[in-house]
């Protein structure tokens, strides 16, 4: 079983569309994020599966995407946001390396904003955004082998945050201090 290189969590709006594709891009590897998964499978936009079928039925389809994703693909994967609700979803992601980008309030809902509808942010988005924000942190967190934080940094600079937070410490040499 193939496992992916590194696994992108993390809030609406944290980018992990946009670092994924460029953390693929510098490791000259594949990238694949779970949303377009869904889409293709659904054949519809996200906001048209939450209209005609619900939530319920989004996160079914997710929980799918995941696992598939999980373990056939060797690149760089970008989940969507809620996707750590799921147990079976967490589980799975157990000894991956998980990286947690985080982002404060202000500048995730700017960065929805000038972005792709999320039908959970349609309405009051502020207030909605703090709310999942409040639930999942926790969940981020246990899944995540590091967290990268994003504000006042441009992609490239968190998609070098990522591989620093990734890379293995150096090896101890005798010569090494300890
Ligand atoms: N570090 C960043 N600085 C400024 N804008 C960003 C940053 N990361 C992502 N963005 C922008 O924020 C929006 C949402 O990014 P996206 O990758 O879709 O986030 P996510 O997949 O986590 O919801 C996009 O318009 C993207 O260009
Ligand atoms: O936070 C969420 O529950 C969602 C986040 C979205 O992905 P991004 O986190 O990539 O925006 C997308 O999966 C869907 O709109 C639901
Ligand atoms: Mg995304």
């Amino acid at each position: 079983m193939t496992s992916p290189l590194v696994v992108l969590v993390g809030p609406p709006g944290a980018g992990k569309s946009t670092i994924g594709a460029l953390l693929a891009q510098r490791l000259g590897t594949g990238y694949r994020d779970t949303d377009a998964d869904i889409e293709r499978t659904a054949g519809k936009p996200i906001p048209e599966i939450f209209i005609d079928e619900g939530e319920p039925h989004f996160r079914a389809l997710e929980r799918q995407a995941v696992r598939a994703a999980v373990g056939e693909h060797p690149g760089v994967l970008s989940l969507g946001g809620g996707a750590v609700m799921d147990d079976g979803t967490r589980a799975l992601l157990k000894g991956l390396p998980v990286v947690f980008l985080d982002v404060e309030l202000a500048d995730a809902v700017r960065r929805v904003g000038l972005d792709a509808p999320r039908p959970l942010l349609a309405v009051n988005p502020r207030q909605r955004w703090r709310e999942l924000m409040e639930a999942r942190r926790p969940l981020y967190t246990e899944v995540a082998r590091a967290t990268v934080s994003t504000g006042g940094r441009t992609p490239a600079e968190v998609a070098d945050a990522v591989l620093k937070a990734l890379a293995p410490p150096p090896a101890r040499t005798p010569d090494t201090p300890q």
